[in-house]
């Protein structure tokens, strides 16, 4: 019988449906603590600038140079000196013979004297004794001689040495994250690495021995793999290294065998199924008494939950239904890598929005129903799919989690609500 736990022969001898203490869920926020307190920060490491996007810088950072670092044209056009132009315009333009021609990048620099011009590019060295630029368009943009038809103040069109960034300026603060900005600060002052925490390397492990590779047939009872696929992009997209390990087998054997060899490479193991009531709970099977506690979390989706540690390392466990497995790897996962990374803000953005209809929810649990959220709107959240942790391609379609109380049970149409927003 292929791709089936080790059923025993002779079905009186099927394990039991498991007997589940009645005890009180825990809550959203005593979960996501307790996962919180299991992963812990990274170690600093200096990498280059292309691998630090989204990462945290892990130490202030200090310009050596000033930026700009010399005085420089704002403009296409001619470096002179202000005095000369006093009183030109269209009528009576000032006519200057050009000395120099300057493109950005020379650097050899040819003092301006006073009653000529020098054509000069933007960004190039203001040469010494010009003070003003003036832009090509008012001049007839004459390369031997230039007529100019307007005055200029001094300073006009230059942009002065160290008026963005002087030398020894503290231009980040440890614990900026790094996004395209900042990395292009970071280049403009001649870094080539930068020190951040390093990735969280995520085991994704993903058990069910009903689970095929997508591409393969299916045979009546199976399914595609897709948390492995789903989680690894969830791990990455909060800045984790993933490492994907799919079609583990409901065996507790062929668990252990799969996981044992990668637990020394890697900061966390998120694993997906097998964690709920049934006869076939690998992960359960596999890790309770073993460091993980297995717990009730007071949520829909993702009621069934485990973490702890097995041989040292931290362990999280999803639970398989791919809707519970993203949203909860939101609730809890998430906070905790970019915690690890050093971020302060580990929440998604949370805002108020109006439903543009009815929904209910189970008492006793924070719902987290899938959304689209229309800022433009006059901020209306439209709830999508229904309530069943299967229905991913709602998810899919969703924006955002509109955030249902554990004692509201019902909501009407109008009715306000929190909103996490998950992406534009
Ligand atoms: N008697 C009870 N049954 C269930 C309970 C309960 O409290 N008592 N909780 C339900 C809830 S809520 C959830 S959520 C699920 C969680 O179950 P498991 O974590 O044990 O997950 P599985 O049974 O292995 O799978 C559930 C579902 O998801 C599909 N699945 C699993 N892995 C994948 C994957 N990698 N890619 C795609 N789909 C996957 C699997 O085929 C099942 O359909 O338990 C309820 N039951
Ligand atoms: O809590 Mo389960 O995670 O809803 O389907």
């Amino acid at each position: 019988m292929p791709n089936l736990p080790n059923l025993p022969e002779n079905s009186r001898d099927l394990p039991n449906l498991r007997d589940q203490p009645l005890r009180r869920p825990i809550s959203v926020a005593e979960h996501r603590a307790r996962v919180a307190a299991l992963v812990e920060r990274t170690p600093v490491v200096r990498l280059p600038l292309t691998d630090c996007l989204g990462l945290v810088l892990a130490e202030d950072l200090v310009s050596p140079i000033s930026l700009p670092p010399f005085d420089n044209s704002a403009m296409d056009g001619y470096a002179v000196r202000a005095a000369d132009l006093a009183g030109a315009d269209q009528d009576n333009p000032v006519e200057l013979p050009v000395a120099e021609d300057i493109p950005a990048g020379r650097t050899d620099l040819v003092p301006l004297e006073a009653g000529t011009a020098h054509r000069i590019m933007t960004g190039a060295p203001l040469p010494p004794g010009a003070d003003a630029v003036i832009q090509v368009e008012l001049t007839d943009g004459g390369t031997e001689r230039v007529r100019l038809f307007r005055a200029v103040a001094q300073n006009s069109n230059v942009r002065r040495a160290a008026s963005d960034v002087a030398a020894g300026d503290r231009v980040l603060v440890a614990g900026t994250a790094l996004g395209a900005a900042q990395l292009g600060l970071a280049a403009a002052i001649g870094r080539t690495e930068l020190p951040v925490r390093r990735r969280p390397r995520v085991l994704v492990l993903s058990t069910g021995s009903e689970l095929v590779e997508p591409g393969q047939p299916l045979l009546p009872g199976q399914i595609y793999e897709s948390n492995g696929t789903m989680l690894a992009a969830a791990v990455r997209a909060a800045g984790g290294e993933a490492e994907l390990l799919r079609f583990v087998p409901d065996e507790v054997a062929a668990f252990h065998a799969a996981l044992e060899p990668r637990l020394a490479h890697v900061d966390l193991v998120l694993t997906s199924g097998g964690v709920s009531a049934g006869a076939y709970e690998v992960v359960k099977d596999a890790l309770a008494d073993r460091g993980v506690t297995f717990t009730k979390v007071a949520v829909q989706p993702g009621g069934p939950q485990g973490a702890g540690r097995y041989q040292g390392v931290p362990v999280i466990t999803l639970p398989g239904n791919p809707v519970s497995s993203l949203v909860s790897f939101e609730l809890f996962v998430r906070p905790a890598l970019l915690a690890a990374l050093g971020h302060e803000r580990v929440d998604r953005p949370r805002v108020r929005a109006t439903l543009s209809q009815g929904i209910t929810s189970p008492a006793g649990r924070t719902q987290y129903r899938r959304g689209v959220y229309d800022p433009a709107s006059g901020r209306v959240v439209t709830p999508v799919g229904g309530p069943g942790s299967h229905l991913l391609s709602a998810m899919a379609l969703a924006n955002c989690l509109i955030e249902v109380p554990e004692e509201v049970t019902e909501l009407a149409e109008g009715d306000e609500v929190a909103v996490l927003v998950l992406a534009d």
